[in-house]
């Protein structure tokens, strides 16, 4: 079998376009989105995703408010900003850059951010409305796997689907996106027993584990579409010494050779991130000013 390879780059230009669109017919009405991105500390990964965030983000036609602090930040300082963006009319969302350092409880400030402007999706009041089937912000990456798992099959109802991986921000909601579809969802993690045979069950296969191409090709049930979340960075032997590459959680050439749909890393699941970010802050601006959310979730397939 020859996999479709599901182009997430491709689809988030597409999506991002839509956006911009959207943003131009706001600005017309003098009403232009806002996004607050905030980065404690220098993590070199957390600085190119915050620096594209913000790039993208004015690129769509939305304001970037880039909030840049320093590691020895305190919980209380970095509280007392987000006090600040939750007041501040100009903000419509608001997203902490994860990790965070040591000395901060990351999870109070998701809980300090107002659950109207969360277009991480990570507050506990976003992720309860995912699990009672209520609208309200999706966590961004689970949001781009399940457009990218549409843009290949429209109706998922009644498929078996495997999510490896019970993460907050990625397992958790991508099992709840998958029910609110009607998939028949298993959660594999750590503890799974015979995970291999597991995942043979399934029709959609999902993984966010963080483990470089754990996942076999004959893990993967023919036909399958398979969609990895990973970013996992590992030595490029070929290309020297101290160089590396990125890789997902999925053997990739094998899994490609059983699925009917795969994701590739880089390029797949990854820029769905931030095209999804951009999404939600449109979604929020769209609320907080009382206008109907345009259609920008385009899936292609029949
Ligand atoms: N507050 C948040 N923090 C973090 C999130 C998040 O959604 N909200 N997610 C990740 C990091 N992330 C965005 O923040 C992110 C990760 C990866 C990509 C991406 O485009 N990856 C590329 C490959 C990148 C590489 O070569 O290293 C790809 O897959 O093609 C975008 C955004 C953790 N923190
Ligand atoms: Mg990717």
């Amino acid at each position: 079998m020859s996999a479709t390879i599901i182009d997430g780059k491709a689809y988030a230009a597409g999506l991002r376009t839509r956006i911009a669109e959207a943003v131009a017919d706001m600005a017309r009405q003098g009403a232009t989105p806002g996004l607050a991105v905030v980065i404690v500390g220098e993590d070199p990964a957390s600085q190119i995703y915050v620096k594209n965030k913000a790039r993208q983000t004015v690129e769509v036609g939305m304001r970037s408010f880039e909030h840049v602090l320093p590691a020895s930040t305190s919980e209380a300082e970095l509280l007392g900003l987000v006090a600040q963006l939750n007041a501040d009319p100009a903000v419509d969302g608001i997203l902490v850059q994860l990790p965070l350092p040591k000395q901060i409880d990351a999870q109070k400030v998701i809980e300090a951010i107002d659950p109207a402007k969360d277009v991480d999706g990570f507050h506990p009041v976003n992720a309860g409305k995912l699990m009672t089937g209520v609208p309200g912000f999706v966590s961004c990456t689970p949001l781009g796997c399940l457009l990218l798992i549409q843009s290949v099959r429209k109706d998922i109802a009644g498929l078996d689907a495997v999510v490896i991986g019970r993460s907050n921000i990625v397992g958790k909601p991508m099992a709840q996106l998958l029910i609110g579809q009607s998939c028949t969802v298993t959660v594999a993690h750590s503890k799974t027993r015979d995970l291999p045979e597991v995942c043979r069950r399934a029709d959609i296969l999902v993984a966010a584990v963080g483990r470089p191409e754990m996942v076999r090709g004959d893990w993967v049930k023919p036909g399958a579409i398979v969609i990895d979340v990973g970013i996992n960075r590992v030595p490029n032997l070929a290309a020297g010494e101290g160089k590396t590459r990125v890789v997902g959680d999925v053997a990739y050439a094998e899994a490609a050779e059983r699925a009917s749909a795969i994701t590739p890393v880089p390029g797949g699941v990854g820029p769905m991130t931030i095209a999804c970010l951009l999404r939600n802050t449109l979604q929020a601006a769209c609320i907080r000013r009382g206008l109907p959310m345009p259609a920008v979730d385009f899936a292609p397939a029949a």
